[in-house]
């Protein structure tokens, strides 16, 4: 099940640099394990934004529910979840 997610980071401007450098490295190793293993294949930034729109292959809404709570920087982003089907007119389908 493929999903279109949207993600908004928000960490807090008084946070300790050495948190916020600390969480977002944590947040970079988890994410590429995630790609490797196919789970989370697509990633991109929004230009100009603290921002990114990512594509994730999970069995269940369930999984995907537990794999972004698992986000190092969970506490501090906006998600947006968007299910994906087949579309009719897709060539590759
Ligand atoms: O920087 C972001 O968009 C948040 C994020 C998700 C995975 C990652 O490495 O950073």
């Amino acid at each position: 099940m493929k999903y279109l997610v949207h993600m908004d980071v928000n960490i807090p401007r008084d946070l300790p640099a050495e948190e916020r450098s600390d969480l977002v490295a944590r947040e970079k190793e988890y994410s590429q394990q995630l790609q490797r293993e196919g789970k989370w294949p697509q990633i991109w930034r929004v230009v100009g934004q603290y921002a990114n729109y990512s594509i994730f292959d999970v069995d269940s809404h369930d999984e995907l529910h537990q794999l972004l709570q698992g986000l190092p920087l969970f506490p501090f982003i906006d998600i947006q979840v968007t299910p994906l089907a087949v579309h009719p007119s897709d060539v590759k389908a």
